[in-house]
């Protein structure tokens, strides 16, 4: 078959490591790459179970972040049909089976190189929505959260834990998106829903025509986008938990970049203000950044 990319102008991954040339290939160009059945069963059934037991309390939190759903804590719902998300999970050892499962990792390594700091990590619990649309996740590069470069030393893993529809609000991306610039993000419109803290959306011009791909997966299939493939999540109309894992790797030869009067100063100063609220105050952004980051494979750099 012929080969549409010259090897030598390879640019948005690394080597051929894990990945065939077709895939390589289709990761250049779409900026995305589904894997089917990577992570096992056995694996994502105890990263649920093991949510659900962070919701009710019954496993210790240490550094995670439980966060609620906006709308269902105004109705007083409990446990598993509160939480909407749990962030920084990377120094859990249940979820950090997850983090470092080698054949996810030899992917990894072929789009950003060997030395791999996983440094964003969530496991997302979408609930169905109780028509707010506050279970929607709006329209984002994940760029905007992160204050290293390169840009192509960055790549997020996101596995679905059961089957992910458009009907209960799989993962929609814009093939190929990947190649513009960072957009500016902001609240979206209080007349579009509720929406979660820090869901941020990308300010788009109205009048493009973004031809939107939702990407339906069965559970274990694994996608591999880049930071800045543009992309969201619907509102989850069906009456289950969708649910996923997700972490962001990057190279730890990356470095940190000062983002004061860019268009990311905004997330900052919401992460430092929440930092201020737990006794934090005066923290260097680069050093918090640092403390949820782990080294997950080869060499500690920069990062
Ligand atoms: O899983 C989802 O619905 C979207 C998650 C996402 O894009 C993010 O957290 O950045
Ligand atoms: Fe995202």
């Amino acid at each position: 078959m012929e080969h549409e990319i010259n090897i030598y102008d390879y640019k948005y991954s690394i080597s051929d490591l894990a990945l065939t040339r077709e895939q390589r290939d289709f990761y250049e160009v779409n900026g995305y790459l589904v894997i089917p059945k990577l992570i096992p069963d056995y694996l994502l059934d105890r990263c649920c179970d093991h949510f659900v037991d962070l919701c009710n309390g019954k496993a210790p939190r240490n550094q995670i972040t439980m966060m609620k759903d906006i709308s269902r804590m105004k109705c007083n719902y409990q446990g598993e049909y509160l939480y909407a998300k749990a962030q920084d999970i990377l120094y859990d050892e249940e979820f950090y089976e997850y983090a470092r499962y080698p054949k996810m990792l030899d992917i990894v390594e072929s789009i950003i190189g060997p030395n791999v700091m996983a440094m964003h990590s969530m496991f997302i619990n979408k609930q169905p929505d109780i028509g707010t649309n506050s279970s929607r996740h709006p329209v984002h590069q994940d760029l905007h959260y992160f204050p290293f470069r390169p840009t192509n030393w960055i790549v997020a893993a996101w596995t679905a834990c059961g089957s992910v529809t458009e009907n209960n609000g799989c993962l929609y991306v814009i093939p190929g998106s990947h190649t513009s610039e960072l957009h500016s993000h902001y609240y979206p419109e209080p007349k579009d829903g509720e929406i979660n803290k820090m869901y941020h959306e990308m300010k788009t011009n109205k009048n493009e025509n973004y031809k939107k791909v939702f990407l339906e997966m069965e559970k274990g299939d694994t996608v591999f986008f880049h930071p800045l493939l543009i992309h969201g999540s619907g509102i989850n109309k069906s009456q289950d938990f969708r649910r996923c894992i997700s972490v962001h790797y990057a190279s730890s030869d990356c470095y940190y970049i000062d983002v004061a009067g860019t268009s990311q100063e905004s997330i900052q100063n919401e992460i430092l203000d929440i930092a201020a609220k737990k006794g934090l105050t005066n923290i260097d952004y680069k050093l918090i950044w640092k403390n949820r980051g782990r080294l997950i494979r080869g060499l500690k750099a920069n990062l």
